[in-house]
């Protein structure tokens, strides 16, 4: 059994590829044998998650999720803590799995009820695993809901009943836990939909047990890709071994998204960093940052430079975009860029031909940002991150950053997307997207592959936020971009 943490590196499987790797591990095995690892695995969590429970609440459904549960129940008797299993199905048409668990639960003596103990220590929620096929309704929303409004701890079996492993979306209405602890034991694969959208909510602090069967693989969907591999700097670098970067942006009265770039990309490493402002009134230096070298933004030249384009540009942005297209050595593109792009078809044909070419480009939309570029609803984006994402990849042959909870980044078809698991609520505050398209320019700058360099950063992005000192200030984007070279 594994903890997953903001580190760790591993592939990712839909719900297709699980069941073909769930068949392929039972097939090697006895009858019974997974659910029975399955069930002991949730046992000995359980009795982690609450040593001294008095009382175990079992909620199961009618599919082999619910097999897990009574499992899980018969081996906590065993133990000698009291389970109480409510079960939302019929016996006889249970599969032949769970029949037998709730058989040796019977067997086991634990408690079978048919409404919900009125108190409970720990709930374990074994309703609906990867076999989810619509909204929970009913009795079972009911004990959704109440499980979720307690402030007892809630352990879900593989997934949280109701989301969906794929694309971790919950169904319109599903009761959000905000009072419970919660935690998810996923068993043979971990599941995108633990990862983004509402998943990482939902499932709280994940676990991996593969059950024994780590030989099973299968084709990935996506990966966690843990922490970047730190590459510290050689003895012999100079300014000129990190690159340029400019920022393009900064319209009238934005220059502070433009400066809190600018900075990002200052402190993230690279050589020099100048601020092309669009606005013709800005000042001359910022004092509080006099290594910022602020110039007008139509007098850049930026072949041989990496431009981070769009933080604060406004309307005022679109005009330039042709050049920076054009002449950008790399590319970064956020915000404002992204909206004169999305309303701009010449521009998305430019935008496409130029990650043709090869040149690194990187874009690093929100999900409404996406849906404009897409030509969708933020619904749409948000009902799927990873498809998204790898929409927009293959449409404008860019890496993507898609941002939100569970940041998707996305290549080309023969890049695996990756989902970001550091970073946490602190990070939604104004100007932390300007922060991260600073540090993204400082590592295309510094000449990483454009995916590298997106992964990278986001990643470092978010584990500053992970690991902002509790008595400190609140993060404010001023901070986190002056702590980027952490
Ligand atoms: N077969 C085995 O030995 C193993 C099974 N495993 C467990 O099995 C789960 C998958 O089992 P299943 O394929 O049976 O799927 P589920 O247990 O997720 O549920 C499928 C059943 O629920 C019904 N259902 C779907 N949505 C519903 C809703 N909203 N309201 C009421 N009923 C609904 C379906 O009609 C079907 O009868 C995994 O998530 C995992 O927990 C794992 O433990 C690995 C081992
Ligand atoms: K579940």
């Amino acid at each position: 059994m594994q903890r997953i943490t903001p580190a760790t590196a591993a592939d990712l499987f839909d719900i297709a590829a699980t069941r073909r790797i769930e068949q392929a591990a039972a097939a090697a095995l006895p009858a019974h044998t997974l659910m029975q690892r399955a069930g002991l695995a949730v046992a000995r969590l359980a009795m982690a998650i609450a040593p001294h429970a008095r009382t175990i609440w079992v909620a199961c459904g009618p599919g082999n999720n619910g097999g897990d549960g009574f499992e899980a129940a018969a081996q906590l008797r065993h133990r000698g803590f009291f389970p109480v299993v409510t079960f939302l199905g019929e016996e006889g048409r249970l599969p032949p799995d769970a029949k037998a668990s709730l058989q040796r639960a019977r067997d086991a003596g634990v408690t079978f009820a048919a409404t919900p103990p009125s108190a409970h220590e720990l709930a374990i929620d074994a309703l609906l695993g990867i076999g989810s096929t619509r909204p929970p309704e009913g009795a079972m929303a009911q004990w959704l809901a109440r499980m979720h409004s307690s402030s007892q701890p809630v352990l879900c079996v593989d997934v949280p009943s109701g989301l969906d492993a794929d694309t971790g979306t919950l169904p319109q209405g599903a009761s959000h836990p905000r009072e419970s602890a919660l935690t998810c034991i996923t068993f043979l694969t971990l599941k995108p939909g633990l990862f983004t959208a509402q998943g990482r909510d939902a499932a709280g602090t994940i676990w991996f047990d593969d059950l024994g069967c780590g030989a099973f693989k299968d084709r990935p969907t996506a990966r966690i890709a843990g922490a970047p591999d730190s590459q510290p700097r050689s003895h012999a670098s100079h300014k000129g071994s990190y690159g340029d970067v400019a920022v393009i942006g900064g319209a009238s009265g934005m220059a502070g998204a433009a400066l809190l770039a600018g900075s990002a990309a200052l402190h993230g490493g690279a050589g020099r960093v100048f601020v092309g402002l669009l606005d013709p009134n800005a000042a001359p230096v910022d004092t509080a940052q006099p290594e910022l070298m602020l110039r007008d933004a139509r007098t850049l030249d930026l072949s041989g430079m990496t431009a981070v384009c769009g933080c604060g540009g406004g309307e005022a942005v679109r005009e330039l975009l042709p050049n920076v297209l054009y002449t950008a050595a790399a590319l970064v593109l956020d915000a404002d860029a992204l909206n004169a792009i999305a309303a701009d078809g010449a521009l998305q044909t430019q935008l496409s031909s130029r990650g043709r070419d090869g040149a690194p480009t990187v874009i690093t939309p929100h999900p409404l940002e996406a849906a404009r570029l897409l030509n969708c609803t933020v619904g749409d984006v948000q009902g799927d991150r990873l498809t998204a994402a790898r929409d927009l990849a293959a449409r404008f042959n860019v890496v993507v950053v898609l941002k939100g909870s569970g940041t998707v980044i996305a290549g080309g078809a023969d890049t695996l997307p990756v989902i970001n698991l550091s970073g946490n609520a602190r990070l939604a505050t104004a100007g932390t997207g300007d922060v991260l398209a600073g540090m993204i320019g400082a590592a295309l700058a510094m000449r990483k592959p454009a995916f590298d360099a997106a992964r990278e950063a986001v990643w470092l992005h978010g584990r500053i936020a992970d690991t902002w000192p509790a008595d400190a200030a609140p993060l404010t984007a001023g901070a986190l971009a002056r702590r980027a070279s952490d």
